[in-house]
């Protein structure tokens, strides 16, 4: 059977956080998947004057996306497929917001 995925009315929002990484704090995120249908993840600061580093890879594909203006915006499946890594953030702070949907 194939998988159909989950569903709910209204739309489910199951997360919505915001990730901060420092050099010596949480510098990166290691390979995962989210527990979410869809991802959405927004930039909140600016590489190169507010931090350095950072970006996101999506490991299957090699692919990395730097996201790196206020408000540039990821959506991206979040089980199975997208398996990605958050990369280190080598020099002040970065944040983005995140959030998790299950429609
Ligand atoms: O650093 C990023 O842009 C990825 C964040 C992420 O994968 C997560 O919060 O689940
Ligand atoms: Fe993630």
């Amino acid at each position: 059977m194939v998988f159909t995925g989950y569903y709910h009315q209204p739309v489910e929002s199951v997360m919505m956080f915001v990730v901060r990484y420092k050099p010596d704090e949480q510098p990166y995120l290691r390979p995962h998947h989210d527990a979410s249908t869809y991802s959405i993840d927004i930039a909140l600061n600016k590489r190169g004057r507010d931090y350095e580093g950072g970006g996101v890879r999506y490991i299957r594909y090699n692919c990395t996306v730097p996201a790196d203006e206020v408000g540039y915006s990821m959506m991206f499946p979040g089980r199975l497929t997208h398996l990605h890594e958050g990369l280190p953030t080598t020099k002040g702070t970065r944040y983005i917001a995140v959030s998790f949907l299950n429609p």
